[in-house]
């Protein structure tokens, strides 16, 4: 069947509109969804993020004490664990941020100014999501380097495991990384594998994705570190992928198709890439027979 995709740039902003977003379509047992003023807030981002147009720059957010509060809670946490377990190419990364960026404990980053690091360093850039996109809709994305970003906070009762992506995963999860050139690389060929495959094939890239960008491991000098950014965001979820063994695996595309995606719970398995080219090159190969 004909499937549409983006052909420009500027093309991105007739999927911004199609997304999931908490408390219309989303599960209403999500975290703060019974709080109403973090729902009014909540509407302030999608509203944001709804009027949104490709090109201009991302709207400067006055983050609350509370939104810093929480933000300060998990930076500090997750910064004594990236220490023990992140791999070389984040703790590399993570100080250029802090210099560039503002990263700090007592202040989120701008996405406005994480884009334009993200810019001149591999090209990418960010624009803010309302919610969840379709796996299409995002992976289309990352064909042209851009990322969908969410702006707003987690519900200050779950800082370090939530259900939902927010701007502390996006800021400490995936910006590191998507600073990295070979990470940079991996990240669009995914999204330009997507770009008119079919369903089950996009299905297919969104796991690779899932089970790489989102929660891979991977071994350096002997050692298993983390990569995902999901195990980047949640403390939680991160010292418990690295101190269970039981649960890292060798990466394997043919069984990680076969898996189930746990969006709202830890992963049953974690699996480990020798590195982001390895995985590139196993990439490589299944795009091929697409
Ligand atoms: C679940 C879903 C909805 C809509 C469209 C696609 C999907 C879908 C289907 C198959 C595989 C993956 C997905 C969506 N992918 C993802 C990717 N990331 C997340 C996700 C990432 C980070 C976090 C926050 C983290 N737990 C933390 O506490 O920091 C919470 C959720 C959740 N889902
Ligand atoms: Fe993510």
């Amino acid at each position: 069947e004909y499937v549409w995709f983006p052909r420009k740039i500027t093309d991105l902003d007739n999927i911004a509109h199609r997304v999931l977003i908490l408390g219309e379509e989303l599960d209403d047992d999500s975290p703060g969804s019974n709080d109403p003023e973090y729902r009014k807030r909540r509407k302030m981002f999608t509203q944001v993020a709804l009027n949104y147009k490709q090109g201009t720059p991302i709207p400067i957010i006055n983050y609350l004490p509370s939104e810093k509060q929480t933000w300060g809670k998990v930076y500090k946490k997750l910064s004594s664990l990236y220490v023990k377990y992140a791999c070389r190419e984040f703790l590399s990364n993570f100080p250029l941020l802090s210099m560039y960026c503002n990263y700090n404990e007592n202040n989120i980053p701008q996405l406005e100014h994480v884009s334009a690091f993200l810019k001149e360093t591999t090209g990418f850039t960010l624009r803010p999501v309302a919610g969840y996109l379709s796996s299409r809709d995002f992976l289309s994305g990352l064909a042209f380097r851009v990322f969908n970003s969410t702006q707003y906070v987690r519900h200050p009762s779950l800082p370090f495991y939530t259900p939902e992506p927010d701007c502390i995963h996006e800021l400490l999860g995936h910006m590191p990384l998507l600073a990295d050139r070979n990470f940079a690389a991996f990240s669009q060929e995914i999204g330009l594998a997507s770009i008119g495959a079919s369903n089950a094939e996009v299905e297919k890239l969104s796991k690779l994705y899932f089970f790489t960008v989102e929660f891979g491991l991977c071994r350096q000098e002997g050692v298993v570190k983390a990569y995902g950014a999901g195990l980047f965001s949640s403390a939680e979820e991160f010292e418990h992928a690295m101190t269970t063994p039981e649960k890292q695996r060798e990466f394997n595309l043919e069984q990680i198709m076969d898996m189930e995606c746990k969006v709202t719970t830890f992963q049953d398995y974690y699996y480990i890439t020798e590195s982001f080219t390895d995985a590139v090159q196993q990439l490589r190969q299944y795009a091929a027979n697409i």
